[in-house]
């Protein structure tokens, strides 16, 4: 009974304390850091916390897919080689290996995800790994495995360990019954494919354990994302990265979704930029903690429009992938993202056009600009 009393006693003082930084409407449990998963007592709660260190210390998980190895450039930059850490399962090409660490982990092993947190003293994790919708639909056993038992491994080490932590949500998150011109933040959310399943849990666990335990979950809903120097891992929004490569290498391209199938888009770098503004975000800025995030939506006829000023000989033709179109039906055609501007002033810098010019400034050595004037 004293014990009781006394832990009542310290859990009001917490609460009264200004630097506790809980609002007392809010299940308390989070100002005394409660492990979610039993743990040794000798393994908890030995988190160095952001403040005792002059950077974060990240770990990337799945960084080695389409948008990890910019993540680590963009964050590196910032924070120092040494401390941004890459992982993965798969082996990294040269380029990777000797521009940072690396380390293998497979996030379905939560000891070794552990040891990795622990030894590394990592404070920010940004969790890429995922199977994407096309892939997932092909293999829903393992999409529901890294997907979902992963990200239960990541949200249990991240809250023991107080990490702030990132999980990136997608377009796919929403399904026929959501509104779909414009999609807002808060509204139906009934995915049909094991992708779109897995991210609406990962929302809505990431945003329970920041309410019950004092996660400090952050989480984007990403568009499409367009990049150059990296491929995508299997997804229904591909075609608006291949569509650049067949058209440089040999002037023409198949499309596997239809001429006017409308889906959000985002260019690598506005994309990144926004994962580490809202990493860095005070969390007081937040009504929310996972954001849509917008930049431009366009159908493959008005991309193949503007592709064909860089290239205008190319040749297309749409050869649907059924399982991919019926995707692409039930998703956003443009998403609202006025939260994410209004709460920590997001800001795109990549319209269609620039994304273009972009992608052939970067891969098209040889790619011939039509005279359009
Ligand atoms: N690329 C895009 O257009 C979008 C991506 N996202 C999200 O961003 C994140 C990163 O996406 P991408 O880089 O495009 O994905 P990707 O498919 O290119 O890469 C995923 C990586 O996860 C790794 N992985 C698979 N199983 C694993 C395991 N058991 N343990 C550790 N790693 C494992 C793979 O080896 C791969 O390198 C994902 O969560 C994805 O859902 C969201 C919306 C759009
Ligand atoms: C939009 C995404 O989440 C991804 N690119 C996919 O098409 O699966």
């Amino acid at each position: 009974m004293s014990i009781v009393k006394n832990l009542s006693r310290t859990l009001t003082q917490l609460l009264q304390s200004p630097g506790c930084g809980c609002q007392t409407s809010i299940v308390p449990v989070r100002c005394i850091g409660v492990s979610p998963r039993q743990v040794t007592s000798d393994a908890s709660f030995h988190s160095v916390s952001f403040s005792e260190t002059d950077h974060p210390r990240v770990l990337i998980t799945g960084g080695l897919g389409q948008l990890g190895v910019g993540l680590a450039k963009l964050l590196r930059k910032r924070f120092g080689k040494n401390n941004v850490i890459l992982s993965d399962i798969r082996k990294p090409p040269d380029d990777v290996f000797y521009n940072g660490p690396f380390i293998y982990s497979d996030i379905l092993d939560y000891k070794n995800l552990r040891e990795i947190v622990v030894n590394n003293r990592i404070t920010w994790l940004f969790h890429y790994s995922a199977l994407l919708s096309a892939v997932g639909e092909a293999n829903v056993p393992l999409a529901r495995a890294v997907n979902i038992t992963g990200l239960h491994n990541i949200l249990d080490i991240a809250a023991e360990h107080s990490l702030r932590l990132f999980v990136p949500s997608t377009i796919g998150a929403f399904g026929p019954t959501s509104p779909r011109n414009p999609t807002p933040d808060l509204c139906i959310q009934r995915p049909r494919t094991i992708y779109g399943v897995s991210k609406v849990h990962a929302e809505l666990m990431g945003e329970y354990y920041h309410y019950r335990y004092g996660l400090d979950f952050r989480c984007l809903r990403y568009p499409g994302i367009i990049s150059a120097d990296s491929q995508p891992g299997g997804g229904t929004t591909d075609y608006a990265v291949q569509i650049f490569h067949d058209a440089i290498k040999n002037g023409k391209f198949q499309c596997n979704l239809k001429s006017d199938t409308r889906l959000p888009m985002m260019y690598i770098d506005d994309c990144l930029k926004a994962t580490l503004d809202v990493m860095e975000a005070p969390a007081a800025s937040f009504s929310m903690r996972t954001y849509n995030i917008s930049a431009m939506s366009f159908s493959p006829e008005e991309l193949v429009q503007e592709v064909k000023k860089h290239i205008p000989e190319l040749q297309v033709t749409y050869n649907v992938d059924a399982v991919r179109q019926a995707i692409a039906d039930s998703w956003p055609m443009n998403f609202d993202d006025s939260n994410a501007r209004r709460d920590w002033g997001w800001k795109h810098d990549f319209d269609l056009s620039e994304l273009v010019t972009t992608m052939f400034n970067i891969l098209g050595s040889d790619s011939r600009v039509a005279q359009i004037n």
